[in-house]
């Protein structure tokens, strides 16, 4: 029988309680959102396999709780992890304060080499924006990280975003299996609005 994918990622999404982790996994593998607020409980998650540059990649997309409480359970999973999303939500300045804290805890948790990716989520409420998308783009300029803007509500960017990681993440398998650790110049960092739908991916 045929293999019914020729790679599996496993990404992770951690940020602050609230900031949408869980709608931005139920959007991405179910195409649906909620406006209903269930906490996560410590750590769950979700499948949707993709095609990227003409292989089918199988996500398995893992939703960690933001809460402090629950920080033990949910840094044990950041090891096994190939990508990491880090969220923060534009109406919210004090989640994307703490996304400096939630780069740290990578540092201290994580793979070395593993491939991270800032979301600032809820673009849909720009009448509460808070953080404006320049500060955004410095932070993930100074990290050499991708950013875009999204919404789990009317699925702005959110397609682009997961895909955009796992091409990286793809890209930078295909080049280690080469011989060459770096990054293809392709890949070099792209960042992506909200009116940026069509984002891309280089
Ligand atoms: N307007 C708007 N609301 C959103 C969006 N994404 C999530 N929400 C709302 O924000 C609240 C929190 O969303 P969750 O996805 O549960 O947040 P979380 O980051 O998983 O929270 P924890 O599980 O506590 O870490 C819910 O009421 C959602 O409906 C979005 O893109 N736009």
């Amino acid at each position: 029988m045929a293999k019914a994918y020729d790679h599996l990622f496993k990404l992770l999404l951690i940020g602050d309680s609230g900031v949408g982790k869980t709608c931005l996994i139920i959007r991405f593998a179910e195409d649906n959102f909620n406006n209903t607020y269930i906490s996560t409980i410590g750590i769950d998650f979700k499948i949707r396999t993709v095609n990227i540059e003409g292989k089918k990649i199988k996500l398995q997309v893992w939703d960690t709780a933001g809460q402090e409480r629950f920080k033990t359970i949910t840094t044990a999973y950041y090891r096994g992890a190939m990508g990491i999303i880090l969220v923060y939500d534009i109406t919210d300045e004090k989640s994307f304060e703490n996304i400096q804290n939630w780069m740290k805890s990578i540092k201290e948790n994580a793979s070395a080499g593993v491939e991270r990716l800032l979301l600032g989520n809820k673009c849909d409420m720009e009448a509460k924006r808070k953080v404006q998308k320049e500060q955004a783009d410095k932070l993930a300029r100074e990290h050499g990280i991708r950013f875009f803007e999204t919404s789990a509500k009317s699925s702005m960017n959110v397609d682009e975003a997961f895909s955009s990681l796992a091409r990286d993440i793809l890209l930078k398998s295909a080049s280690r299996r080469s011989g060459n650790g770096n990054k293809p110049p392709s890949t070099d960092l792209k960042t992506c609005d909200k009116k940026n739908t069509k984002c891309s991916l280089g």
